[in-house]
């Protein structure tokens, strides 16, 4: 934001709606950079020297299981953990040193945090105030803000009287009013029930096009991380384990831990053996699985194949597929718009996961017998950790 009071009348002009997602940064382009910041409490690494860059625009999600360090590092970044080491540039200007109200930096918090004394008008000129700018200033400001996360009627109420999901919005409202640099939300729909969440998802990524700001957005929930994000950032136990496009994540994710906690995929240790053919497998106990290695391998390496549950096809007739087996049927869950398969396989029990339309106009039995397969392509092979 401009230190000047009277730049923020122009906040109709400071958010320009996005038309495409922007490329990713090069070491000139980069809004936002993170440099090899590291957070330690007490004897507990809670941030590993985690690096990345984002473009101006850019949203990246933060993903990974509780306690892997995301809402940690997005306090480092909003200037409000004094200990962490590294460094924090926005716009190529330094500001680790700066305290979090100096950073240009708008924050929605997982509680929203929002004064509960204050209507939601009150609450949104909050950051102006602090900037001693006068509520006359700020009000195309805050008329702007409210008028974004469409809280119009509500403009007067407090807080206790605002539904969890206008909460949400008034406190990205209140954030947004700054007109800050960057935008940081910390598990933005996780206090919101499954139904609302789902709606807010999409509203909130309304929100997001129409401002086309540089976005960090805290995560555990998947599908809140690849709907929302241009690129996530997999976090496990404090450091960075990949950064990429969802799709690639998804696709090709890098390590062992990213393409097990991504999608719902079924694990098996086992062998890769190279064919005289020139094809590659892997050895399960008494079963191979043909793969097309991603990575190279040689004979011999341990691995782990992930077997995406939705990759699997299960019929009760034999399937034009790679890696057919017979399998018996433990579970077939109907859920409406998919069938859940658990099977008994030669390699160990397996997830499917089936939305085609045979599968769900069929019904099975518990203890029938069927063949299950995958094709070699959507295995995802990769070598065990070293040492
Ligand atoms: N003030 C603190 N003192 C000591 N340890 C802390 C403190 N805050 C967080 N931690 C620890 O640091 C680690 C990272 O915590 P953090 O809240 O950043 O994780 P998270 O990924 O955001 O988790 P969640 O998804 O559950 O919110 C955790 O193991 C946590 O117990």
């Amino acid at each position: 934001m401009a230190s000047d009071a009277n730049a923020v009348v122009s906040f109709k002009d400071a958010f320009k709606p996005r038309t495409s997602p922007p490329p990713e940064p090069t070491t000139r382009t980069a809004h936002l950079e993170v440099i090899n910041v590291t957070m330690d409490y007490g004897s507990f690494r809670a941030v590993d020297n985690v690096s990345f860059a984002l473009s101006r625009g850019e949203r990246l999600a933060l993903l990974g299981p509780s306690g892997c360090g995301k809402t940690t590092l997005i306090n480092v970044i909003a200037g409000f953990n004094k200990h962490a080491v590294g460094h924090v540039r926005i716009n190529g200007t330094d500001v680790s040193r700066r305290p979090a109200y100096r950073r240009d930096i708008g924050v929605v918090f997982q509680n929203y945090a929002l004064f509960p004394h204050l209507t939601v008008e009150d609450n949104v000129y909050f950051g102006l105030k602090m900037r001693r700018v006068s509520k006359a200033k700020a009000k195309p400001a805050i008329d702007r803000a409210i008028e974004l996360v469409r809280l119009e009627p509500f403009r007067g109420r407090y807080p206790h009287q605002l539904s969890g999901g206008q909460q949400q919005r008034a406190a990205i409202a209140r954030a947004i009013a700054i007109e800050p640099e960057i935008l940081l939300l910390d598990e933005p729909l996780s206090n919101l029930d499954a139904k609302l969440r789902e709606q807010m998802r999409t509203d909130l990524l309304e929100i997001l096009d129409e401002l086309s700001i540089t976005t960090i957005l805290v995560t555990h929930d998947q599908a809140e991380a690849l709907a929302l994000a241009d690129r996530v950032a997999v976090l496990n136990a404090g450091h960075v384990e990949q950064i990429a496009r969802p799709i690639d994540a998804y696709e090709n994710p890098k390590t062992q831990f990213v393409a097990g906690f991504l999608g719902e995929s079924n694990a098996f240790d086992g062998t890769v053996q190279h064919r005289p053919d020139g094809t590659a497998a892997i050895q399960i106990g008494p079963q191979e699985l043909t793969f097309a290695p991603r990575v190279e391998m040689p004979s011999g390496t341990k691995a782990r194949v992930f077997i995406r549950a939705e990759r699997l096809r299960v019929s009760r007739s034999r399937l034009a597929t790679d890696n057919l087996m017979e399998a018996r049927l433990k579970h077939a869950i109907y859920l409406g718009g998919e069938h859940r398969f658990v099977l008994e396989s030669p390699i160990g029990v397996l997830m499917a996961v089936s939305s085609s339309e045979s599968d769900l106009s069929n019904t099975y039995k518990t203890g029938e017998k069927v063949m299950v397969g995958c094709s070699a392509a959507s295995l995802i092979v990769l070598p065990d950790d070293e040492g």
